[in-house]
C-alpha cells in the first residue's frame, strides 16, 4: 500500500514549493499532476500533446484516464518512497472517480494538504513565477481560478466533510507555511 497526501490549493499557492522541501526532508516523493502533464505534453509521440495543452491554456482539467495513469506510472517507478505527495490532484469529480476507481485499494489516503491563500495573491506570484509557462498569464490565469472556484473547491470541501482536510495559511513567507506543515507531518505519521 502507497502512502499517498493529496496537496490542494488555488494556483500559485505553493504547492510546488512546499512539496518540493517536503521531499528534500521528509522521504515522501513528490508527484505533481501538472508536470507530469507537461512532461507528457513534450514528449516525442504522445497522442495526447495538443489536448494537454488545449486544457493548460484553458485552464480546465484532462481527462483522468490520462492523468491518473501518467500518476500511477511514476508511483510504481519509485515504488521504495515513504509515500507520495500528490500535488494538483483530485482537482474536480472526474479526477476523484477515476482515481478510486483506478487507485482504489491500492493507496493509503493519508489526508489533504489545503494550502489556502488569497487568490489575488496566488494570481501575483503566477505572473512572477517566471517559468515560462504557457498559462501564467493575466487571460488563462482567471479561467483558471475559476476552474478552481466551480469545481477543485468542492473537492476539497468533500474531504472536509470526512475529516481528511489539514489546511495551513500559506499566505505567510515560505519559512513559516513549511514549518506548520511539517507539523501536520509528524502529527499524521505519529499513529
Ligand atoms: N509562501 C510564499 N510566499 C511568497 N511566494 C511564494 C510562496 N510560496 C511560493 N511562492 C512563489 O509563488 C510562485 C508559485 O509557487 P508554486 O509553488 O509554483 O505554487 P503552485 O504549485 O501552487 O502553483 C513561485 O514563484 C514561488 O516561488
Ligand atoms: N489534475 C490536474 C492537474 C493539472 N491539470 C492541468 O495542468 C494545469 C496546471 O496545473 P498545475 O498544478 O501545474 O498548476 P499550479 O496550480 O501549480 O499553478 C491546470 O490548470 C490544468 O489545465 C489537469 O488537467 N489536471
Ligand atoms: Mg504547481
Amino acid at each position: 500500500m502507497y502512502n499517498v497526501v493529496f496537496v490542494l490549493g488555488p494556483p500559485g499557492s505553493g504547492k510546488g514549493t512546499i512539496c518540493s522541501k517536503i521531499q528534500q526532508n521528509l522521504g515522501y516523493v513528490h508527484l505533481s499532476a501538472g508536470d507530469l502533464l507537461r512532461a507528457e505534453r513534450e514528449r516525442a509521440g504522445s497522442q495526447f500533446g495538443a489536448l494537454i495543452e488545449n486544457h493548460i491554456k484553458n485552464g480546465s482539467i484532462v481527462p483522468v484516464e490520462i492523468t491518473c495513469s501518467l500518476l500511477e506510472n511514476a508511483m510504481i517507478a519509485s515504488k521504495d518512497a515513504n509515500g507520495f505527495l500528490i500535488d494538483g490532484f483530485p482537482r474536480n469529480e472526474d479526477n476523484l472517480e477515476g482515481w478510486k476507481k483506478q487507485m482504489g485499494g491500492k493507496v493509503n489516503e493519508q489526508f489533504v494538504l489545503f494550502l489556502s491563500c488569497p487568490v489575488d495573491v496566488c494570481i501575483d506570484r503566477c505572473l512572477h513565477r517566471g517559468q515560462g509557462r504557457t498559462d501564467d498569464n493575466v487571460e488563462s490565469l482567471k479561467k483558471r481560478v475559476e476552474t478552481y472556484n466551480q469545481q477543485t473547491f468542492p473537492i476539497i470541501e468533500l474531504f472536509e466533510k470526512v475529516g481528511m482536510v489539514r489546511e495551513v495559511n500559506s499566505e505567510r513567507p515560505v519559512t513559516e507555511v513549511y514549518d506548520d506543515v511539517v507539523k501536520v507531518f509528524a502529527t499524521a505519521n505519529q499513529k
